[in-house]
Protein backbone atom coordinates (compact mmCIF):
# COMPACT_ATOMS: atom_id res chain seq x y z
CA UNK A 1 0.00 0.00 0.00
CA UNK A 2 1.19 3.50 -0.88
CA UNK A 3 0.33 6.68 1.32
CA UNK A 4 1.00 9.93 -0.86
CA UNK A 5 0.30 12.99 1.67
CA UNK A 6 0.40 16.43 0.74
CA UNK A 7 0.22 19.84 1.77
CA UNK A 8 -2.19 18.18 4.48
CA UNK A 9 -3.78 21.18 6.53
CA UNK A 10 -5.63 20.31 9.56
CA UNK A 11 -8.35 22.96 10.62
CA UNK A 12 -10.37 23.70 14.14
CA UNK A 13 -13.73 24.17 13.08
CA UNK A 14 -15.19 28.00 14.35
CA UNK A 15 -11.70 29.18 15.53
CA UNK A 16 -9.88 28.40 12.35
CA UNK A 17 -6.99 27.16 14.33
CA UNK A 18 -4.42 24.74 12.01
CA UNK A 19 -3.45 21.80 14.24
CA UNK A 20 -1.60 20.72 11.21
CA UNK A 21 0.14 22.94 8.94
CA UNK A 22 0.42 21.72 5.11
CA UNK A 23 2.81 18.67 5.93
CA UNK A 24 3.82 16.33 2.97
CA UNK A 25 5.24 12.76 3.52
CA UNK A 26 4.84 9.35 1.70
CA UNK A 27 5.64 5.66 1.83
CA UNK A 28 6.00 3.06 0.25
CA UNK A 29 4.22 -0.56 0.20
CA UNK A 30 5.99 -2.49 3.44
CA UNK A 31 7.53 0.97 4.74
CA UNK A 32 7.70 1.68 8.62
CA UNK A 33 7.58 5.37 9.22
CA UNK A 34 7.14 6.63 12.77
CA UNK A 35 5.75 10.06 13.46
CA UNK A 36 7.56 11.64 16.51
CA UNK A 37 7.11 14.53 18.99
CA UNK A 38 5.79 16.18 21.79
CA UNK A 39 2.02 15.85 23.11
CA UNK A 40 0.00 18.48 20.91
CA UNK A 41 2.18 18.41 18.39
CA UNK A 42 -0.76 17.29 15.93
CA UNK A 43 0.77 13.55 15.85
CA UNK A 44 -2.79 11.78 16.13
CA UNK A 45 -4.86 14.24 14.47
CA UNK A 46 -2.51 12.93 11.19
CA UNK A 47 -3.36 9.42 11.46
CA UNK A 48 -7.07 10.05 12.26
CA UNK A 49 -6.89 11.73 8.78
CA UNK A 50 -5.31 8.97 6.99
CA UNK A 51 -7.75 6.30 8.29
CA UNK A 52 -10.79 8.98 6.97
CA UNK A 53 -11.77 9.18 11.18
CA UNK A 54 -11.48 12.85 11.92
CA UNK A 55 -13.83 14.04 14.44
CA UNK A 56 -16.70 16.63 12.85
CA UNK A 57 -14.79 19.60 14.45
CA UNK A 58 -11.72 18.90 12.54
CA UNK A 59 -11.48 19.48 8.65
CA UNK A 60 -8.75 18.17 6.49
CA UNK A 61 -7.85 19.97 3.15
CA UNK A 62 -4.60 18.91 0.95
CA UNK A 63 -4.27 15.59 -0.57
CA UNK A 64 -4.24 11.90 1.28
CA UNK A 65 -4.03 9.03 -1.58
CA UNK A 66 -4.10 5.58 -0.41
CA UNK A 67 -2.94 3.26 -3.43
CA UNK A 68 -4.13 6.46 -4.84
CA UNK A 69 -7.75 6.90 -3.89
CA UNK A 70 -8.55 10.28 -2.23
CA UNK A 71 -9.68 9.83 1.57
CA UNK A 72 -10.42 13.70 1.79
CA UNK A 73 -13.73 14.15 0.91
CA UNK A 74 -14.62 10.15 0.25
CA UNK A 75 -17.63 8.53 0.49
CA UNK A 76 -18.59 6.55 3.69
CA UNK A 77 -18.52 3.35 1.66
CA UNK A 78 -14.98 3.97 0.55
CA UNK A 79 -13.55 4.54 3.86
CA UNK A 80 -15.27 1.59 5.39
CA UNK A 81 -13.51 -0.02 2.58
CA UNK A 82 -10.24 1.18 2.56
CA UNK A 83 -10.23 0.58 6.60
CA UNK A 84 -11.46 -2.26 7.22
CA UNK A 85 -9.94 -4.78 4.61
CA UNK A 86 -6.25 -2.76 4.25
CA UNK A 87 -5.70 -0.41 7.25
CA UNK A 88 -5.94 -1.22 10.76
CA UNK A 89 -5.30 0.34 13.29
CA UNK A 90 -4.20 -0.29 17.20
CA UNK A 91 -4.21 2.34 20.03
CA UNK A 92 -2.47 3.09 23.49
CA UNK A 93 -5.38 1.70 25.16
CA UNK A 94 -6.27 -1.86 24.07
CA UNK A 95 -9.18 -1.71 26.23
CA UNK A 96 -10.93 0.95 24.31
CA UNK A 97 -10.49 -1.77 21.37
CA UNK A 98 -11.65 -4.79 23.13
CA UNK A 99 -15.72 -4.89 24.62
CA UNK A 100 -15.49 -5.55 27.92
CA UNK A 101 -18.58 -8.08 27.77
CA UNK A 102 -16.93 -10.22 24.97
CA UNK A 103 -14.95 -13.02 25.41
CA UNK A 104 -11.29 -13.45 23.27
CA UNK A 105 -12.08 -15.84 21.21
CA UNK A 106 -15.21 -14.31 19.73
CA UNK A 107 -13.59 -10.77 19.34
CA UNK A 108 -10.88 -12.30 17.26
CA UNK A 109 -13.49 -14.67 15.11
CA UNK A 110 -15.53 -11.35 14.07
CA UNK A 111 -13.46 -9.33 12.07
CA UNK A 112 -12.53 -12.88 10.20
CA UNK A 113 -16.37 -14.28 9.98
CA UNK A 114 -16.77 -10.74 8.55
CA UNK A 115 -14.21 -9.83 6.00
CA UNK A 116 -13.10 -13.18 5.57
CA UNK A 117 -16.24 -15.35 5.50
CA UNK A 118 -15.02 -18.08 8.22
CA UNK A 119 -17.28 -20.55 9.87
CA UNK A 120 -17.64 -23.59 11.81
CA UNK A 121 -14.27 -25.37 12.08
CA UNK A 122 -12.64 -23.31 9.90
CA UNK A 123 -13.24 -19.84 12.09
CA UNK A 124 -12.03 -22.07 15.04
CA UNK A 125 -8.47 -22.53 13.68
CA UNK A 126 -8.16 -18.92 12.03
CA UNK A 127 -8.83 -17.82 15.65
CA UNK A 128 -6.23 -20.24 17.50
CA UNK A 129 -3.98 -19.65 14.46
CA UNK A 130 -4.35 -15.66 15.17
CA UNK A 131 -3.65 -16.01 19.11
CA UNK A 132 -0.66 -18.13 18.18
CA UNK A 133 0.56 -15.62 15.93
CA UNK A 134 0.72 -13.05 18.96
CA UNK A 135 2.51 -15.25 20.61
CA UNK A 136 -0.22 -15.80 23.18
CA UNK A 137 0.29 -18.62 25.54
CA UNK A 138 -2.58 -21.23 26.32
CA UNK A 139 -4.95 -20.34 23.17
CA UNK A 140 -7.90 -22.47 24.38
CA UNK A 141 -7.78 -20.92 27.69
CA UNK A 142 -7.34 -17.44 26.76
CA UNK A 143 -10.05 -17.45 24.00
CA UNK A 144 -12.91 -18.18 27.05
CA UNK A 145 -11.27 -15.55 29.26
CA UNK A 146 -13.12 -11.89 29.04
CA UNK A 147 -10.34 -8.48 28.43
CA UNK A 148 -10.93 -7.73 32.20
CA UNK A 149 -9.24 -11.12 33.09
CA UNK A 150 -6.02 -11.26 31.13
CA UNK A 151 -2.83 -8.77 31.49
CA UNK A 152 -2.76 -5.11 29.93
CA UNK A 153 0.22 -6.91 27.61
CA UNK A 154 -2.15 -9.74 26.44
CA UNK A 155 -4.97 -7.55 26.08
CA UNK A 156 -2.67 -5.19 23.45
CA UNK A 157 -1.48 -8.75 21.98
CA UNK A 158 -5.70 -9.11 21.35
CA UNK A 159 -6.13 -6.00 20.01
CA UNK A 160 -3.17 -6.59 17.34
CA UNK A 161 -4.00 -9.76 16.49
CA UNK A 162 -7.78 -8.43 15.53
CA UNK A 163 -6.19 -5.88 13.38
CA UNK A 164 -4.14 -8.33 11.97
CA UNK A 165 -7.25 -10.47 11.03
CA UNK A 166 -8.03 -9.17 7.54
CA UNK A 167 -4.59 -9.17 7.01
CA UNK A 168 -4.43 -5.53 6.30
CA UNK A 169 -1.68 -3.84 3.84
CA UNK A 170 -0.91 -1.09 6.34
CA UNK A 171 -1.14 -0.99 10.33
CA UNK A 172 -1.60 2.65 12.38
CA UNK A 173 -0.19 2.37 16.03
CA UNK A 174 -0.90 5.51 18.03
CA UNK A 175 0.96 4.71 21.26
CA UNK A 176 0.67 1.39 21.47
CA UNK A 177 3.16 0.25 24.43
CA UNK A 178 2.95 3.95 26.14
CA UNK A 179 0.42 2.14 29.02
CA UNK A 180 2.49 -1.02 29.42
CA UNK A 181 5.73 -1.45 31.62
CA UNK A 182 8.93 -1.57 29.94
CA UNK A 183 9.71 -5.15 29.77
CA UNK A 184 6.73 -5.94 27.98
CA UNK A 185 6.85 -2.87 26.09
CA UNK A 186 9.94 -4.06 24.35
CA UNK A 187 8.01 -7.29 23.61
CA UNK A 188 5.06 -5.62 21.87
CA UNK A 189 7.30 -3.70 19.43
CA UNK A 190 9.26 -6.38 19.14
CA UNK A 191 6.13 -8.19 17.76
CA UNK A 192 4.62 -5.12 15.88
CA UNK A 193 8.45 -5.28 13.60
CA UNK A 194 8.26 -9.38 13.27
CA UNK A 195 4.55 -9.04 11.88
CA UNK A 196 5.04 -6.46 9.77
CA UNK A 197 8.19 -8.11 8.22
CA UNK A 198 6.68 -11.25 7.91
CA UNK A 199 3.55 -10.15 6.40
CA UNK A 200 5.37 -7.12 4.17
CA UNK A 201 3.26 -4.57 6.46
CA UNK A 202 3.35 -0.74 6.14
CA UNK A 203 3.77 1.04 9.81
CA UNK A 204 3.22 4.33 11.16
CA UNK A 205 4.07 4.29 14.25
CA UNK A 206 3.13 7.18 16.11
CA UNK A 207 5.08 7.98 19.45
CA UNK A 208 6.33 10.81 21.94
CA UNK A 209 9.37 8.61 22.85
CA UNK A 210 12.23 8.46 19.96
CA UNK A 211 13.60 5.57 21.93
CA UNK A 212 10.45 3.28 20.97
CA UNK A 213 10.01 4.72 17.59
CA UNK A 214 13.70 3.76 16.70
CA UNK A 215 13.51 0.05 17.78
CA UNK A 216 10.42 -0.29 15.16
CA UNK A 217 11.10 1.90 12.24
CA UNK A 218 13.67 2.81 9.57
CA UNK A 219 12.44 6.46 8.90
CA UNK A 220 10.55 9.47 10.84
CA UNK A 221 8.94 12.32 10.91
CA UNK A 222 9.63 14.81 13.89
CA UNK A 223 6.75 17.23 14.08
CA UNK A 224 6.40 20.33 16.06
CA UNK A 225 3.38 22.43 16.45
CA UNK A 226 1.72 20.82 13.14
CA UNK A 227 4.05 21.28 11.23
CA UNK A 228 7.34 18.78 9.92
CA UNK A 229 10.31 19.94 11.42
CA UNK A 230 12.51 17.29 10.59
CA UNK A 231 12.46 13.52 8.68
CA UNK A 232 14.90 11.21 7.51
CA UNK A 233 16.23 7.29 8.33
CA UNK A 234 16.00 7.09 11.75
CA UNK A 235 19.42 6.43 12.58
CA UNK A 236 20.32 10.34 11.09
CA UNK A 237 17.66 11.80 13.54
CA UNK A 238 19.03 10.04 16.50
CA UNK A 239 22.59 10.23 16.04
CA UNK A 240 22.77 13.49 14.15
CA UNK A 241 19.48 15.61 14.36
CA UNK A 242 19.95 19.36 12.86
CA UNK A 243 16.87 20.59 14.17
CA UNK A 244 16.86 22.06 17.26
CA UNK A 245 13.79 20.52 18.37
CA UNK A 246 14.42 16.96 17.47
CA UNK A 247 17.63 17.64 19.71
CA UNK A 248 16.05 18.40 22.76
CA UNK A 249 13.93 15.83 21.96
CA UNK A 250 17.00 13.24 21.39
CA UNK A 251 18.44 14.95 24.71
CA UNK A 252 15.87 14.32 26.66
CA UNK A 253 15.60 10.29 25.45
CA UNK A 254 19.29 9.94 26.10
CA UNK A 255 19.34 11.63 29.76
CA UNK A 256 16.38 9.35 30.59
CA UNK A 257 18.01 6.04 29.53
CA UNK A 258 21.37 6.81 31.37
CA UNK A 259 19.63 7.52 34.43
CA UNK A 260 17.52 4.56 34.45
CA UNK A 261 20.99 2.45 33.59
CA UNK A 262 22.77 4.35 36.10
CA UNK A 263 20.61 4.43 38.64
CA UNK A 264 20.67 8.40 38.82
CA UNK A 265 17.79 10.57 38.32
CA UNK A 266 19.20 14.35 37.83
N1 LIG B 1 -11.50 17.26 18.23
C1 LIG B 1 -10.66 18.29 18.35
N2 LIG B 1 -11.14 19.55 18.32
C2 LIG B 1 -10.29 20.59 18.43
N3 LIG B 1 -8.97 20.49 18.59
C3 LIG B 1 -8.44 19.26 18.64
C4 LIG B 1 -9.25 18.08 18.53
N4 LIG B 1 -8.45 17.00 18.62
C5 LIG B 1 -7.20 17.47 18.77
N5 LIG B 1 -7.18 18.81 18.79
C6 LIG B 1 -6.00 19.67 18.93
O1 LIG B 1 -5.09 19.36 17.89
C7 LIG B 1 -3.74 19.48 18.35
C8 LIG B 1 -3.00 18.21 18.01
O2 LIG B 1 -3.54 17.13 18.77
P1 LIG B 1 -3.02 15.64 18.64
O3 LIG B 1 -3.88 14.80 19.51
O4 LIG B 1 -2.87 15.26 17.24
O5 LIG B 1 -1.57 15.74 19.28
P2 LIG B 1 -0.55 14.59 19.56
O6 LIG B 1 0.74 15.05 19.02
O7 LIG B 1 -1.07 13.29 19.09
O8 LIG B 1 -0.48 14.60 21.13
P3 LIG B 1 -0.81 13.43 22.18
O9 LIG B 1 0.42 12.59 22.17
O10 LIG B 1 -1.01 14.17 23.45
O11 LIG B 1 -2.05 12.76 21.66
C9 LIG B 1 -3.81 19.77 19.83
O12 LIG B 1 -3.62 21.15 20.01
C10 LIG B 1 -5.22 19.38 20.21
O13 LIG B 1 -5.68 20.17 21.27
Amino acid sequence: MTIEVEDLTITVAGSGKRVVDAISFSLDPGERIGIIGESGSGKSVTTLALLGLLPRSLTASGSIRVDGTQIIGASKKQLLEIRGRRMAKIFQDPSTALDPLTRVGELIAEPLRRHQGLRGHELNAAVERALAEVALPDTERLSRAFPHEISGGQRQRVAIAMALACRPAMLIADEPTTALDVTVQAEILDLIRRLCVDHGMGLVFVSHDIAVVSQTVSRALVMQGGQIVERGPIDQIVHAPTDLYTLRLVGSARALDEALTTGRVS
